[in-house]
């Protein structure tokens, strides 16, 4: 892969250069190459042309940017330049609709961040800790009855990830509807991630594809409006061990005193649903997965783990601190297989990136598979090294060339839910359990849909540690 200036010079008056197109005699094909394999395609479209290079799938242009410093300048500097009325969340849009993850009303989405955010604090998330490490213990007591046999981890980490986030959201125990909440979003997921490929023919044409998505969007709604309908009925006051349902039902905003509307809830709810279960299910299936392939780092992993717990079998949110190592095999699990690989702007005024000129209405794509990656900042980028996320390598590289929560005004809203969760689940794994390969298993691939998932997910086999 070819790179970009070592200091590019961001935000440059115009007189601007063109950014390079892919061009059929580059042999790297069009919208039907992009179609059949994305990551293929634009790998080559960084080795062909280094960090910033324009495609035009079906003739929508968009233009792949893949330095840190093109990543601070329209995510952080230029936030407000630019903006999610971007073609990959108008593809999600029919499933998340006006909720935080890919609102594109400024004045909305600002309002709505303004009063969700204090929810999802550090302080906030600690006290759905003890429904991470329960519902973990609980997970751990069914697979007694299963040592020796390889499990589908991926089934069983998205049944626990979406317990959860029930039981965070909505003091729910799930049952069979989580089932249907799975493969609801399942088969949107990987509609709409072929969709975004090739968007054709549009999603409100009623063919077959279309009508088994809308029918996974009504499954969706369904579970979320249960929850909330079943709240409104028992009218539950906002205290100290109120749920995330009760407290958004009770926020207001601190500008007019006015709350958000239900059907504006409704889609809340579904986005943090959303976004809390696939990405959190897919880190610790890969980082599950990772661990067997790299003894070395497990045995790290468990003395760790060993020396933090003591006698205990469980571990508290108050062990987070210490639980140092724990936490850096989860950073490098997020850089290698980053879950939310790719998002997208566009520009709502011409800009200048670098010195090229990016028009107004581009579409710019960021994706983390190749930032996280690149050669330039990460030495052989496909080994798994925790170690690349101890202080001093995090303080010698720019912050920008990791993104797995994205960066600026519209980061992860459940970052700290999401690191707590992984940390704590995957520490009380590891305190009693390993996940070992099964022989001859075959590499595990990244299926680039909406989310990067393992492609027919991680199978392992469960042995007790001895
Ligand atoms: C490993 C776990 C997770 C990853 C990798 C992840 C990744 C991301 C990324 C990259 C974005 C920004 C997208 C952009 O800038 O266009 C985002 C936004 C968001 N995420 Fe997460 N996420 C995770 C977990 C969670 C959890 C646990 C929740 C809820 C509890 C959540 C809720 C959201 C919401 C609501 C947004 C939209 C924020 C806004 O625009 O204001 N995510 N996530």
């Amino acid at each position: 892969m070819s790179s970009a200036p070592t200091v590019p010079d961001v935000g440059r008056p115009p007189g601007a250069r063109e950014i390079p197109t892919i061009r059929r005699k580059d042999g790297i094909g069009g919208a039907l190459a992009f179609r059949n394999d994305q990551l293929h395609f634009l790998g080559a479209g960084l080795d062909r042309y280094g960090d910033i290079f324009r495609f035009r799938p079906l003739g929508i242009p968009i233009v792949l940017v893949n330095h840190p410093d093109y990543i601070r300048h329209i995510l952080v500097e230029k936030g407000e330049s630019y903006d999610k009325d971007a073609m990959l969340f108008r593809v999600v849009r029919p499933v998340l609709r006006k909720g935080l993850i890919a609102n594109a009303d400024m004045e909305l989405w600002r309002r709505q961040r303004r009063m969700m955010a204090p929810h999802f604090t550090p302080r906030t998330v600690s006290h759905f800790a003890r429904n991470m490490t329960d519902e973990t213990a609980q997970m751990l007591q069914r697979w007694e009855r299963r040592e020796g046999q390889v499990l589908d981890v991926t089934d069983e980490i998205g049944q626990l990830a979406l317990r959860i986030v029930n039981r965070s959201l909505f003091s729910a125990e799930v049952g069979r509807t989580a089932q249907a909440f799975e493969r609801a979003f399942q088969t949107a997921n990987a509609i709409l991630g072929a969709f975004f490929r090739f968007p054709f023919p549009p999603l409100n044409f009623p063919t077959p594809r279309n009508r088994k998505l809308h029918r996974a969007i009504d499954d969706m709604d369904t579970f979320v409006s249960d929850f909330i309908q079943a709240r409104l009925r028992a009218d539950v006051p906002a205290g100290d061990e109120a749920d995330l349902l009760t407290l958004l039902l009770h926020t207001v905003d601190e500008e007019d005193g006015k709350g958000m509307d239900l059907e504006q809830l409704h889609h809340e709810v579904l986005n943090i649903c959303i976004g809390a279960y696939e990405t959190t299910t897919n880190t610790l299936s890969w980082a599950f997965y990772l661990l067997a392939r790299h003894p070395e780092v497990e045995a790290k992993l468990h003395a760790e783990v060993d020396a933090v717990l003591g006698e205990r079998s469980i571990p508290s949110f108050e062990d987070l601190p210490r639980l140092t190592y724990t936490r850096m095999v989860i950073d490098e699990t997020l850089r290698i297989y980053s879950p939310a690989y790719q998002f997208m702007r566009r520009a709502r005024e011409e800009d200048v990136v670098d010195g090229y000129r990016v028009p107004a209405n581009t579409n710019v794509l960021i994706n983390s598979y190749f930032l996280h990656r690149h050669p330039d900042f990460w030495e052989d980028p496909e080994s798994f090294v925790p170690e690349r996320f101890t202080p001093e390598a995090i303080a010698a590289r720019p912050k920008h060339v990791y993104t797995p929560f994205g960066a600026g005004h519209r980061i992860c809203i459940g970052k700290h839910f999401a690191l707590t969760e992984l940390v704590l689940v995957l520490s009380t794994v590891a305190r009693r359990y390993r996940l070992a390969l099964p022989e001859a298993t075959p590499e595990v691939h990244p299926q680039a849909l909406i989310t990067l998932h393992p492609e027919g997910g991680i199978h392992l086999r469960l042995e007790e540690r001895r």
